[in-house]
């Protein structure tokens, strides 16, 4: 599936954040979009799920205009953004076993959990984790569910070395695996490295 815009305007109270966006990300591509802190990156990739409506524009989801509560949506795009959240009283592990059962997905917690270094806190609720550990569970929320599209809001946050590298190869094995991968990021090693295009906000 690809995800995009066409023609895309958005303001704020009357104040534009971005205007006559157009690109598209097809399956196995990844697009970067990049620019200073303010300049709009959230915004769009809010937009490109449904959490805002453009003000002109469309959003494109393998060629149609996006219904962000259609089956195909819901099962397709897999996103971590800025207001990620989880239940206080389900433990991590718990709550991969959901969002997987939830999907009907087939995916191997248990390997999801050793891939993002989560199997030590497996039983620890959301509250007791690092704020890195809260943003690897939510990169393990993306990748124990059914996707052909990954939206992701500057997923290299709070990760430390270690993390960031698997994070680029986890991407990159995204993009092997066919799936459109639209991000926005300020770490230009991870955009040289993963992504075809950039958008320049
Ligand atoms: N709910 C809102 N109401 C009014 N203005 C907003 C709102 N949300 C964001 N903005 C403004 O819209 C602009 C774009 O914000 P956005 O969060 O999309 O930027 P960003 O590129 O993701 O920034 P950063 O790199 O700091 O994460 C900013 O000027 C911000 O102040």
């Amino acid at each position: 599936m690809s995800l995009g815009v066409g023609d895309a305007g958005f303001s704020y109270g009357g104040v534009p954040v971005f205007a006559d966006l157009s690109f598209t990300v097809d399956p196995g591509e990844a697009v970067a979009v990049v620019g200073p802190n303010g300049s709009g990156k959230s915004t769009l990739l809010r937009c490109l799920v449904g959490a805002e409506v453009l003000d002109s524009g469309t959003v494109l989801f393998d060629g149609a205009e996006l219904d962000e509560s259609s089956a195909a949506v819901r099962s397709g795009v897999a996103s971590l953004l800025d207001d990620a959240d989880y239940f206080p009283d389900v433990s991590v592990v718990e709550h991969l076993r959901l969002l997987a059962w939830l999907h009907g997905s087939p995916a191997d917690v248990p390997a999801v959990l050793g891939e993002v270094g989560l199997t030590a806190v497996a039983d620890q609720l959301p509250p007791t984790l690092s704020s890195g550990q809260r943003h690897r569970l939510g990169l393990a929320s993306c990748f124990v569910r059914p996707r052909s599209v990954l939206v992701l809001d500057e997923p290299e946050q709070r990760l430390d070395a270690a993390g960031r590298t698997w994070l680029r190869s986890r991407l990159l094995a995204e993009k092997a695996a066919g799936v459109a991968v639209v991000f926005a990021s300020h770490d230009h090693e991870l955009v040289e490295a993963v992504a075809c295009r950039t958008v320049t906000l």
